[in-house]
């Protein structure tokens, strides 16, 4: 089995636990003091630093979003993931550490201050100040220009930032995501001149609201002076969200195309992708290049897949391409993913034949049934880890040496009837390959598993869990640079094969006790921390209420 640990997680290590020793306390007045002292120790070089490998960004300290100043090329977690995976048998565990500045091509900004001096940027650790940053490091180039474009756009035109105390005002938050795919230019030249789709999140209703006017006056503005006519044509795109509720997330559920192209395309993993702005998309996109291309290599050529947490597809679409599988079975729960899922399908070369099936349901639930008839599982779970009951079906398959008894004993279990359940079973997007795939009546069970971790504590505690009992064997780890300068996430990759050693009976008690273990975590964790990817300010995830831009 393999597993990818996404770099996320990783290079929290160290540093995460004083994060989030942090985070539990920091809305006690006490926690600014400790936090900062924490950002202070990390901001000393060590003698071996360079400053070709420095953040040198006016806004650390500050800025919450990076918390290592130096040595960017080697996170912190490095080292403590090395030692982890020593143990455990790897020890050729790699790092690619990437582009250090820049690398930011999605970022959810807040707006807040007035129309004259509006500020865009992030929270100021552990309160909900927001901070400003103009000349952030990590921002893609063109993130921070479309920011400049905004904030003129906002004094102009009186714009008015959202109030988050009175809920009033009209523009609350900014999603920028950089597309560098161009046909027109030499591949050297596509990052550096990205383009934009902005995602204006709007505080009203819907369109037909008393802003509506306001709104519209803002798009055309960014259009006329970012968009193809302008002397910088920075914009691809304009769309807005609406949100008027006080609950902790950024968007809303409308959602409303104004300008430019409507598809957004990426090339990633050797495929076209497309990214709708309510789809989840990864920040760094040559780091996750870089992920995908390691990856494939560890998928079997002809492989039948599963692509658990698959968001718009991109990691099993591109298995697909590369590996000529039998199959690729994708499962995630955000329905807005299938519509960006179609778009990247439909540029598959058409000479690949290959069965997709591409599921909107829940992971977590029946996760047997998703596991079975695939060879290969792949897991891309978000920051709190994998689904205990996914992780419990995982032990469950590893320890079942004849798969005809696994199936015999999980279609025994009972008949299902409930319609919601066999709704989310039917595929929603389903394309026949030559050799018509029936993964239902498939005997098969994954042997490879390939976990991909954006939350290294998460992923240390599942990975021991998989590991006990000889379940499963850790074959290989690397790790990749998604978020330098953030101690917070970085992306890890896991190879794990399995073994037949194991035994149900004893594998259902540890997963018991480890159930209890993770629920006496979560008291530590402020609930929408477990819950939304988007929040990433303490302070709002104890007040749980307004969501933060994720960092
Ligand atoms: C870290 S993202 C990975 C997305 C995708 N693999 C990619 O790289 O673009 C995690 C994804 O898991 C989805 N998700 C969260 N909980 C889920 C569940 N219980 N079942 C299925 N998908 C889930 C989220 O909507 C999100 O798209």
């Amino acid at each position: 089995m393999s597993l990818l640990l996404p770099p996320t997680i990783l290079v929290t290590a160290r540093p995460a636990l004083r994060h989030r020793s942090s985070a539990v306390v920091a809305v006690s007045s006490s926690s600014n003091c400790r936090q900062k002292s924490t950002l202070h120790a990390e901001a000393v070089p060590s003698s071996s630093s360079s400053t070709a490998t420095a953040l040198n960004c006016q806004h650390f300290q500050v800025c919450s979003g990076c918390s290592q100043e130096w040595d960017l090329d080697r996170p912190h977690i490095v080292s403590e993931a090395s030692r982890f995976f020593q143990e455990l048998g790897v020890s050729d565990f790699s790092f690619e550490s990437g582009i250090l500045w820049e690398w930011r091509c999605r970022a959810k900004l807040a707006i807040r201050g007035t129309s004259e001096m509006p500020l865009v940027g992030l929270y100021e650790e552990g309160t909900h100040s927001v901070v400003d940053i103009p000349a952030c490091r990590a921002h893609h180039p063109s993130v921070n220009a479309a920011v400049k474009l905004l904030k003129e756009g906002i004094s102009v035109l009186d714009i008015q930032p959202y109030d988050e105390d009175l809920g009033t005002g009209e523009l609350r938050y900014v999603q920028i995501a950089t597309t560098t795919y161009s046909t027109s230019l030499p591949v050297a030249a596509r990052y550096q001149n990205g383009k934009v789709q902005v995602s204006l999140v709007w505080n009203s209703k819907n369109e037909l609201s008393a802003s509506s006017e306001k709104l519209n006056a803002l798009a055309a503005f960014l259009w006329k002076n970012g968009g193809p006519r302008s002397n910088t044509h920075l914009v691809h795109s304009i769309w807005v969200n609406f949100q008027t509720s006080t609950i902790n997330r950024i968007f809303g559920n409308r959602w409303m195309h104004l300008l430019g192209h409507k598809d957004f395309w990426e090339r990633i993993g050797g495929i076209d992708i497309s990214l709708d702005p309510a789809s989840f998309g990864q920040a760094n996109t040559q780091a996750f290049n870089s992920l995908l291309r390691k990856l494939q290599s560890y998928v079997p050529y002809g492989s039948s897949v599963v692509d658990l947490y698959a968001g718009a597809g991109i990691i099993g679409l591109s298995v697909a391409a590369t590996r000529k599988c039998r199959s690729v079975k994708f499962v995630e729960i955000n329905k807005e993913s299938k519509l960006s899922f179609e778009k990247s399908l439909s540029r598959l070369p058409k000479h690949i034949d290959c069965s997709i099936f591409w599921h909107n349901a829940d992971a977590s639930a029946e996760p047997l049934h998703w596991l079975r008839g695939s060879n290969v599982v792949i897991v891309d779970p978000p920051r709190k880890g994998l689904d205990q009951s996914l992780l419990d079906a995982l032990m469950v398959i590893s320890s079942q040496k004849n798969s005809k008894a696994l199936s015999g004993s999980i279609i025994r279990e009972k008949e299902e009837k409930r319609p919601w359940v066999l709704r989310a079973r039917e595929a929603t997007v389903h394309v026949e390959s030559k050799s018509r795939i029936n993964w239902e009546k498939d005997q098969t069970w994954p042997e490879f598993l390939i976990y991909i971790s954006c939350g290294w504590e998460s992923f240390k505690e599942d990975c021991r869990f998989l590991l006990s009992n000889n379940a499963w064997h850790l074959e290989k780890a690397h790790g990749f640079n998604f978020f330098p300068g953030t101690q917070r996430y970085q992306k890890c990759s896991l190879l794990l094969g399995t073994s037949s050693h194991g035994r149900v009976q004893a594998h259902r008690v540890r997963s018991q006790s480890r159930r209890r273990s993770r629920d006496s975590a979560s008291v530590l964790r402020p609930r929408c921390r477990r819950r939304s990817e988007e929040c990433g300010s303490p302070f709002a995830r104890a007040q749980g209420r307004t969501a933060c831009p994720t960092r």
